[in-house]
């Protein structure tokens, strides 16, 4: 019985924590990805939920509330346990299916577009677009000019040459 409900959108900060709330509920018992929140970062969710809960407020209700840098804390986590495409595509499962079942209406979808526009720039930014894994270590990210001399290295030329 699903979809003649009528469900409310999301209007304010008291709903926006709740969401938030309902959220990890979900996300800290997934088997793929909750061990990156309890495991690896050990996330202190006293201080994480209200940290999200002014996140999600700024982007959907009142910008300005989150003025921090969202991509540190990925970039981070990505150094000790790589994040993959998968993990943001269960992230956005659930966050699609919390926020669905909780709310209807134009914020609501605005709330899940956004969610799919950060996990694809965070995606980008930590694991890159399909890439495979460079070296362990923090991701420096710096764009390098492409090299544009063009000089090979010279083959391996040594006739019939064995290892
Ligand atoms: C694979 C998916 C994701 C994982 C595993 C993940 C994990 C984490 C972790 C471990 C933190 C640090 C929490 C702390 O130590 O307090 C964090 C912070 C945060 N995440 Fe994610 N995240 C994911 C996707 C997303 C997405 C898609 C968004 C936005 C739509 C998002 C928004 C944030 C924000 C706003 C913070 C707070 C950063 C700060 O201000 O310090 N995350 N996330």
């Amino acid at each position: 019985m699903s979809g003649t409900r009528h469900l409310p959108d999301i209007r304010d900060r008291q709903d926006v924590e709740r969401l938030v709330g309902a959220f990890y509920d979900e996300v800290l018992n997934d088997p793929l990805i909750g061990r990156l929140f309890t495991d690896v970062a050990r996330v202190d969710m006293a201080t994480h939920l209200p940290v999200m809960a002014d996140f999600w407020e700024s982007a959907l209700l009142s910008p300005g509330v989150y003025r921090r840098n969202a991509l540190r804390a990925h970039r981070a986590l990505h150094a000790e346990s790589p994040l993959r495409a998968e993990h943001f595509d269960r992230w956005l499962k659930l966050w699609s299916a919390v926020v669905r079942g909780r709310h209807a209406g134009p914020v609501s979808e605005r709330a899940i577009a956004k969610a799919h526009a950060v996990a694809r720039a965070l995606l980008h930014n930590t694991a890159g677009a399909g890439r495979p894994r460079p070296e362990p270590g923090p991701v420096l990210v710096t764009i390098e000019p492409s090299a544009g001399r063009g000089h090979a290295h010279p083959a391996r030329q040594r006739p019939g040459g064995v290892g």
